[in-house]
């Protein structure tokens, strides 16, 4: 038998491999994940590890061969190279089949009839025609791969309106791959026509699926207390086997909320073996015995097993209203070993967040640090102080008209001309992650002076930022704070992915630090000088936040500058884009409303699409649509804080030292007692020549962007970039939901819809009059 090695590079060189087999993902990164593969490029022993749920099937199955990956981070990965398993028993394994494949190649070359490609090789060779009409897009959620064929025991038949796809498990919306009751989703093809299809789930899998639904619950019904238990674990036994099956978690942890019906993905529900009526009943009696009666006189909520699918990994908010509804604005909840005080009273919000000296982030702290690191969103005490101080002004009003003038409409243009294209084709469009795109647009200009152009081209600092959230959001109700002990981070694929994120964060960000530091050294070296900065400075070439903080000399580590910066881009870019996202929904939803903010767009703009920061005080209608939207969904719904000392709230109710406080935000914005008609979209309710409301002219009772010291620090901003945005989109598009979606809930820090939102535009008359594009970005 012929060896691998000195057969390696004349054979591999005269195969003509396909051309990429492809992994089925087009994100794929080095992320050394559970399998490492390592790279064997014709130059030598390049080594690179992949993670296993990137590799193409025949790269995880013992009978490995030859392909080429797509590695996006390396721009490397093309034909004729091959990649090899890099422990020793896949290599050892990998290089009998590649031997074996490469003999049996140089017999059928020679023409030896009695040779035939083996059945994965034809298949291989099949696939990559379509590979290229069908290539995944996988890299940018929820979209996700399809027919992506990673291992056939791990598929679910799924069927399409024509023909019937395998699609790997783990590269399916979380709805699809959720144990709940699975409804159609859509998974974008970029096929030769470019066209969506909208996937069900197979009728074999329902009824799989609902077979262990119903025995699931039969063994809840049938036990008790610690029985429970059991049963519970039993089932998750069942679950977990379902889940390992899953080869690839990452998707999936991305859940679903149970707002307007949606399904939920309860992943981490499933997996975890805690049951808050079990917890609730040691709060309500065995508290009692272990530490002495409650006397804090807070009410302790009645959470039940079915509500915690939503504590732990879905739309957390939603039970917290429920139980509000049943136990009163203050109530205890048990969740996992710790235990909250719930507020959804605008007076005791007011009381803890006014209080920052009493109360500190605590748990918030804590869970987000592998992300924000010493950054001042987070930090406290004498950094936070500091960091505060150097940072705010920054976002000086000068600084604010530089942006509406310079940064917000041009970024918008490139969306317009993104939708006018979309308008053209009659394609419909993810309005949510086009919002995403263009806050991260935005925020890059704003803080870095750096274009992501992310409405072009995919950034994979959207999905490392989502996935950086989502990890800190499940971090806040992780039975046991595993993460903390190193070994297991690098063991656990959610910490290791985790990680990943964040690594690419920082690394982004230190470059853009690194460049601007260079540049004003520069400049500096050159005037042979320090420029003082004042209190207004905007740089004319330059009006980023990193330039204000460079120029202005402060004393600060490069490491707590990256963390400041990061803090930034990441509390700017999702929340901005979760507002511009619901209030476009609930416009599109109530078109009375909509006809009005474009009555007022087409009376105070005139046909002019760019409003200038003047114009912006004018569009009160529209204002009070985007403030009535950030009261309906409030970015994040939940406050954390932990009090540094005993205390009383307002209402007699006793806080201890240590104790956990969720502030509701949601609970406040939506409760009858608080609001008329709290669940209906009403811009009026808000006085149209009253003052914008905030923390202070509501009392509290209207809290979007927190309140005390550690509000906001861009709230202005935000709202400016909002304001600009929707007034340029809307004076250009007229907007229809697609028919017959789900627009369901889930949480990262803000409130997301759980698949998507898709809707359909059309140029309006007014807008098509108007010249093409009146703004370049600096
Ligand atoms: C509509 C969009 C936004 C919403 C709804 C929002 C909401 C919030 C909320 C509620 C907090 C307080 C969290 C707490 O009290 O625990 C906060 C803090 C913060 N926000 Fe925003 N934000 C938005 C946009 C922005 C933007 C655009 C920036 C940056 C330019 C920004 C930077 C920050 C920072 C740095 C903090 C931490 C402040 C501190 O702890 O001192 N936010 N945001």
């Amino acid at each position: 038998m012929a060896s691998y090695s000195t057969m390696r590079p004349s054979v591999l060189a005269s195969l003509s491999f396909p051309p990429s087999p492809s992994s089925c993902c087009t994100n794929v990164e080095p992320c050394g994940a559970n399998v490492a593969f390592s790279k064997l490029s014709e130059r030598g022993a390049h080594h690179t590890c992949t993670s296993h749920h990137h590799l193409p099937t025949s790269a995880r199955s013992a009978t490995s061969m030859p392909f080429s990956v797509a590695c996006v981070r390396e721009a490397r990965g093309g034909a004729g190279v091959g990649v090899g398993p890099a422990t020793s028993v896949y290599r050892k394994r990998w290089l009998k089949t590649t031997d074996h494949y490469l003999v049996t190649e140089a017999r059928r070359s020679a023409g030896d009839a009695a040779v035939s490609p083996s059945p994965p090789i034809r298949k291989q060779v099949a696939d990559s025609h379509s590979a290229s009409l069908r290539r995944s897009v996988c890299g940018s959620s929820p979209l996700h791969a399809l027919d992506c064929d990673c291992d056939r025991t791990r598929t679910r038949t799924l069927m399409l309106p024509s023909t019937s796809l395998r699609v790997c498990r783990g590269h399916l919306p979380p709805m699809a791959t959720g144990r709940s009751a699975a409804r159609p989703w859509e998974v974008d093809v970029e096929g030769m026509s470019c066209q969506r299809e909208t996937l069900v789930p197979s009728p074999e899998w329902e009824s799989v699926h609902h077979r262990r639904v119903a025995r699931r619950r039969t063994q809840l019904k049938a036990t008790t207390g610690r029985g429970e238990r059991g049963a519970l674990q039993g089932g998750e036994e069942e679950e977990d086997k379902v889940d390992k099956s899953k080869g690839d978690g990452g998707h999936a942890e991305r859940t679903e909320g149970s707002g307007a019906g949606a399904s939920k993905d309860t992943k981490g529900a499933g997996l975890s073996w805690i049951s808050p009526d079990w917890l609730t009943s040691l709060v309500q009696g065995g508290m009692g015995t272990l530490r002495g009666p409650d006397q804090s006189g807070i009410p302790v909520a009645n959470a039940k097993l079915d509500d915690v699918r939503d504590l732990l990994g879905g739309a957390l908010f939603l039970p917290l209203f429920k139980w509000m509804l049943e136990s009163g604005s203050v109530y205890r909840l048990a969740a996992g070993p710790r235990n909250f005080v719930v507020i959804g009273d605008p007076q005791a919000a007011k009381h803890v967040l006014r209080n920052y000296g009493k109360y500190k982030k605590g748990l918030v702290s804590e869970v987000a640090e592998f992300l924000f690191g010493s950054g001042f969103a987070i930090a406290e005490g004498e950094i936070w102080t500091v960091r505060r101080r150097a940072v705010a002004p920054s976002l000086h009003k000068e600084y604010l008209e530089t942006m509406v003038d310079r940064v917000f409409g041009a970024c918008v243009d490139r969306l317009v001309q993104k939708l006018d294209q979309a308008a053209l084709e009659r394609r419909a469009v993810d309005v949510e992650s086009c919002f995403s795109q263009l806050t991260l647009d935005v925020i890059g200009k704003a803080v870095f002076n750096f274009d992501f152009d992310s409405l072009q081209r995919d950034s994979p600092v959207i999905q490392a930022v989502y996935t950086a959230l989502k990890e800190t959001e499940s971090r806040s109700t992780d039975i046991l704070p595993y993460w903390q002990i190193p070994l297991l981070c690098q063991l656990v694929p959610r910490q290791r992915k985790a990680a990943a994120a964040v690594a690419l964060i920082r690394a982004t960000v230190e470059e853009l630090i690194a460049k601007c530091k260079a540049m004003v050294d520069k400049e500096e070296q050159e005037q042979g000088q320090v420029n003082n900065v004042d209190n207004d400075y905007v740089n004319e070439s330059d009006p980023s936040v990193l330039r204000f903080l460079l120029q202005s000399r402060e004393e600060v580590s490069s490491q707590q500058l990256r963390d400041d910066l990061l803090s930034m881009l990441v509390a700017g870019h999702e929340t901005t884009g979760s507002v511009l996202t619901w209030t476009v929904y609930l416009l599109v939803k109530n078109p009375a409303a909509m006809a009005k903010v474009k009555e007022e767009l087409d009376n105070v703009l005139a046909g002019r699409r760019k409003p200038t920061l003047e114009d912006t005080k004018s569009l009160k209608y529209l204002i009070r649509c985007i403030n009535e939207s950030m009261r309906l969904y409030p970015h994040p719904p939940i406050l954390i804080r932990r009090a540094n000392e005993p205390d009383v709230l307002p209402g007699g109710y006793r806080v201890g030292a240590g104790q956990d406080i969720m502030i509701s935000v949601y609970n406040i914005h939506h409760s009858p007692q608080v609001w008329d008609k709290p669940e209906e979209f009403i811009p009026e309710r808000f006085d149209l020549d009253g003052p914008v409301p905030n923390e202070t002219n509501t009392d509290f009772r209207y809290i979007p962007f927190s309140g005390g010291p550690r509000k906001c620090v861009g709230d202005q901003f935000a709202m400016l970039e909002v304001i600009v945005s929707l007034a340029i989109i809307f004076q250009n598009f007229d907007f229809e939901l697609v028919p017959n979606q789900t627009i369901g809930m889930t949480t990262g820090a803000t409130i997301h819809t759980s698949t998507g939102l898709y809707m359909t535009m059309k140029r309006r008359e007014r807008a098509a009059a108007c010249a093409a594009s009146e703004f370049v970005l600096v």
